[in-house]
């Protein structure tokens, strides 16, 4: 190993929270080497966000024509996975190839290492036989990887994660899921809704347990009527594989069996990895994304909230501190997420619980979404509810949830109301367009008791 490379910064991974650092650090004229194993743009282009939605978007165009009869006539539906497939590897992924990124990041002026890094010291990162020392110091923006848990005869079974979820072109007759949260219920929904036989497998007491109790019940209640058969409350003891496909041994001493296990039982950053504490599951961060010497994290890594846009977020204020712009620092008070099944579970801020826990005078507002002007418009399809958690001595919302057909855009006028603290009374004399789904947030601050 020759001398170190003099840089001004090394971003290590350039998933969406280091691409956004590392295009942005060298655009403004730093001398920034990109360090990226994989594919350039990370999980959400190629593995997460985009093409899971494409899948989404597929299944809710199915189930939007399910409900043509009572509504508008006749209609027969039949499922074909291929341009979903289709879709994925040729119009989102390029067939998994990260060219247009690469080029993306070099054309702005940065230089790209393909390889894995390991943080050595202070400001300094290996990767392979070359050793970079940057002035400034080093971003890290590894991501995570999905958990698997230790369960006996799991692994060496092919069982899926996400990525084969994703890379699938055909789909099994039926399929068994570790996990109720985020992935596995999208995924559920989906791969149901084009007749896979579906069994979701929770440990807790209920599915998206992360979210409100009534979140939970919705996405039960729709999961149950798209034909998921979701066990709760059970852990997998037992893993076996065969040409048949998998057999799960559940902890309550019953067995399931599916075609395929798809394991979605959360995600871990790698600091172990890279050359950093094992022992710690994230990175922890201040206010400007500062880790330690020369050290900045951004995105899933921190354990701030595993969501492209906490990556996009964190990404700005790191690449503000590194230029020395100022500006405001990390806020999490108002962290928006969407859950994106049908229908979408829109939630910003704290949860009911969340606010209780943390000794805030709460007063909630509950509108069934049914029970509004649109909701009953809609008909079928209409299942959800607009939920805020108020906070009595402020006067100001901690938290929301809007589940329902638009979900996922209803959030953004609440995540407004959280993030600038507006106040209560403002809200309540704010005109909401009727007929329109999001006129319930009215409702819901009407309701709050
Ligand atoms: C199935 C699924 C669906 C999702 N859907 C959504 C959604 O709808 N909305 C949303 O907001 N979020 C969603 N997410 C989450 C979103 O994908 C992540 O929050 C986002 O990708 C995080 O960006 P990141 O830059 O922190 O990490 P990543 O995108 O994971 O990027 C990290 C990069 O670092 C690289 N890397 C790791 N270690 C090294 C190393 N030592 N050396 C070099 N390179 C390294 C990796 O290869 C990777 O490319 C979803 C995730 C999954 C799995
Ligand atoms: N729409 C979105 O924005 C979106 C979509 C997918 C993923 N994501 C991100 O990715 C993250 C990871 O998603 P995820 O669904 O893997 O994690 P998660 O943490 O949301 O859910 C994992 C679930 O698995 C359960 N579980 C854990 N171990 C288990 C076991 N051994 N047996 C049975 N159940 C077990 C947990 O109780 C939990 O409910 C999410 O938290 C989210 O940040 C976001």
């Amino acid at each position: 190993m020759g001398e170190a490379r003099q840089v001004d910064v090394v971003v290590l991974g350039l998933g969406v929270g280091g691409e956004e650092v590392a295009g942005r650090l060298a655009a403004a004229g730093l001398n920034v080497v990109g360090v990226e194993n994989n594919l350039v743009g990370g999980e959400c282009p190629y593995w997460g966000c985009i093409p899971t939605k494409i899948m989404v978007r597929a299944g809710s165009a199915l189930a939007e024509a399910r409900r043509i009869p009572g509504l508008a006539g006749t209609a027969t539906v039949e499922p074909d996975w291929a341009p979903v497939a289709k879709r994925i590897r040729d119009e989102a992924t390029d067939d998994w190839n990260d060219k247009v990124a690469v080029d993306r990041f070099t054309g702005k002026g940065g230089h790209f290492v393909r390889g894995t890094g390991v943080i050595t010291g202070p400001g300094r990162v290996r990767v392979g036989d070359e050793e970079y020392s940057a002035s400034r110091g080093v971003v890290v923006a590894t991501g995570t990887a999905a958990v698997i848990p230790p369960i006996d005869g799991l692994a060496g079974t092919p069982y899926w994660t996400n990525r084969d979820a994703v890379e699938t072109a055909t789909l099994p007759g039926s399929l068994l899921i570790l996990g109720g949260g985020a992935i596995g219920t999208e995924f559920a929904q989906v791969f149901a809704r084009f007749g896979v036989q579906v069994t979701i497998i929770e440990g807790s007491d209920r599915i998206l347990a992360m979210e409100e109790p009534e979140s939970s019940a919705v996405a039960a209640a729709v999961l149950a009527a798209d034909g998921v058969t979701i066990k709760l409350g059970v852990h997998a003891s037992a893993v076996a594989h065969s040409p048949e496909g998998f057999a799960v041994t559940l902890t309550d001493g019953s067995t399931v069996t599916g075609e395929k296990l798809l394991v979605a039982t959360g995600r871990k950053a790698r600091l172990g990895e890279i050359g950093l504490d094992p022992a710690e599951r994230f990175l922890t961060t201040d206010e400007r994304m500062r880790a330690g010497d020369k050290l900045w994290a951004v995105g899933d890594v921190t354990g701030n909230g595993a969501f492209t846009h906490m990556a996009m977020y964190e990404a700005d204020i790191a690449v503000r501190d590194i230029l020395g712009q100022g500006g405001p620092g990390a806020d999490y008070r108002a962290r928006p997420r969407v859950t994106f099944i049908d229908p979408e579970i829109g939630a910003v801020g704290l949860t009911e619980k969340q606010a209780r826990d943390a000794g805030l005078d709460v007063r909630v507002g509950h509108v069934p979404l049914s029970a509004t002007s649109r909701g009953f418009i809609h008909g079928p399809g209409n299942e959800g509810f607009i939920k805020v958690i108020a906070d009595n001595a402020t006067g100001v919302l901690v938290g929301a949830t809007t589940a329902g057909p638009a979900g996922g855009e209803m959030i953004g006028a609440l995540s407004v109301a959280v993030h600038a603290a507006v106040p209560i009374e403002t809200l309540r004399s704010t005109i909401w367009a009727y007929p329109t789904f999001h006129r319930g947030i009215g409702s819901a601050i009407e309701a709050l008791a």
